[in-house]
């Protein structure tokens, strides 16, 4: 039987118009090079927002520690065919305005073949993404998800 995930991702504003997003690492098991937000599976017994947090830092290094985790942007569930995962997607609100106007890439320390990107908000490349996350990143490009109020207070 397909596994079913329990992931906690992040919607990283850098200002109200700008998004972080990653590639996925071109050796991941699912989805190689493909844009996905940044996050990853929770733990059994693990809260989904300690989840989010552990999995930043894993991914973007100790600065991604600073970055205030807000409220839940949307939750997600898609059923990848063949050996592909179930997935539910917890999506929250990280705020990265704090990075603005720093040099906030060269800050991050990142796992191999993995990237880094900042997409204006009406350039966002939907078709790059996860499956799973394609109509989601649409509403949000399309203006149809609510930015936060930032900055975000933990
Ligand atoms: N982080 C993240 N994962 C996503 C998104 N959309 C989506 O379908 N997923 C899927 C891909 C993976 O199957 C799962 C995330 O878990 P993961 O990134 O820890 O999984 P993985 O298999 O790459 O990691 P690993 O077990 O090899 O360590 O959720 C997304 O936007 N962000």
């Amino acid at each position: 039987m397909q596994p079913r995930l329990i992931v906690a991702a992040g919607l990283v504003w850098l200002g109200p118009h700008r998004l972080l997003v990653q590639r996925r690492p071109a050796g991941a098991r699912h989805g190689a090079g493909a844009l996905e937000l940044p996050g990853g599976k929770v733990e059994p017994g693990e809260p989904p927002r300690a989840a989010l947090r552990r999995e930043l830092v894993e991914e973007w290094g100790p600065a991604a520690a600073a970055l205030a985790i807000g409220p839940v942007a949307e939750v997600l569930h898609h059923v990848y065919p063949g050996p592909g995962p179930e997935v539910l997607l917890i999506v929250y609100h990280v705020d990265a305005s704090p990075w603005l106007g720093t040099d906030w890439h060269a800050a991050l320390r990142l796992e191999a073949d993995a990237a880094v990107v900042a997409h204006e908000l009406a350039a966002l490349p939907v078709h790059e993404f996860l499956a799973a996350d394609r109509e989601f990143v649409t509403d949000v490009r399309d203006g149809r998800v609510e930015p936060p109020t930032l900055p975000i207070h933990p």
